[in-house]
């Protein structure tokens, strides 16, 4: 935990020297000063997760909430049933199905791992997160066909990313947002 807060506090000092507008530094703790640190930590929190920032302390923090949340049961992920439809649907046809996120292979496997419709792992082939390079370099995508055994022409990249900016459009593969 405490590894956790030292990244958040590191990356709120980065944002405030760089003037982000609505960034908070988080205090050392000392003996008198707990609530004040636990206050700023979560207006920290909430200021990036406002804008849905995908940076290592903000989801490092994630995958350590969500190690406890799902693992005790408080969390659950609520998953569509249209989902599992069309999951099985792609088995049937044998095809993979992978996922490659900004949140960490372990956050991947907690979310996907303890749902409403069950433990839905066994749906996957493989995971990948930023350690296979950023999303939004064409790289990430073709080390991702590479290591997969797949063409790009044959890959379905599913995405709720509307912006366009990330690379996959120049690494051949087919997408679908
Ligand atoms: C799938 S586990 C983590 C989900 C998450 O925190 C997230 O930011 C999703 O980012 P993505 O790159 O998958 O859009």
């Amino acid at each position: 935990m405490k590894e956790n807060i030292q990244l958040l506090r590191e990356q709120a000092m980065k944002d405030v020297s760089e003037g982000l507008a609505g960034a908070n530094l988080i205090p050392e703790e000392t003996a008198d000063n707990v609530d004040e640190v636990k206050k700023a930590i979560i207006q920290s929190i909430e200021w990036q997760m406002s804008f849905d920032r995908k940076i290592k302390a903000l989801k490092s923090f994630q995958g350590y909430i969500w190690k406890s949340g799902f693992i005790s049961g408080e969390l659950e992920t609520v998953v569509y049933n249209d989902v599992i439809e069309a999951m099985n649907k792609w088995k049937d046809f044998e095809i993979k199905i992978f996922i490659y996120s900004s949140g960490s292979v372990s956050a991947q496997k907690l979310l996907f791992g303890h749902s409403d419709k069950g433990n839905l792992l066994k749906y996957f082939s493989g995971y990948f997160d930023t350690t296979i390079g950023s999303k939004l370099e064409k790289d990430s995508y073709l080390n991702i066909a590479k290591h997969i055994g797949v063409e790009q022409k044959d890959i379905v990249f599913l995405s709720d990313n509307v912006k366009g900016k990330f690379n996959y459009r120049n690494a051949l593969i087919n997408i679908m947002i």
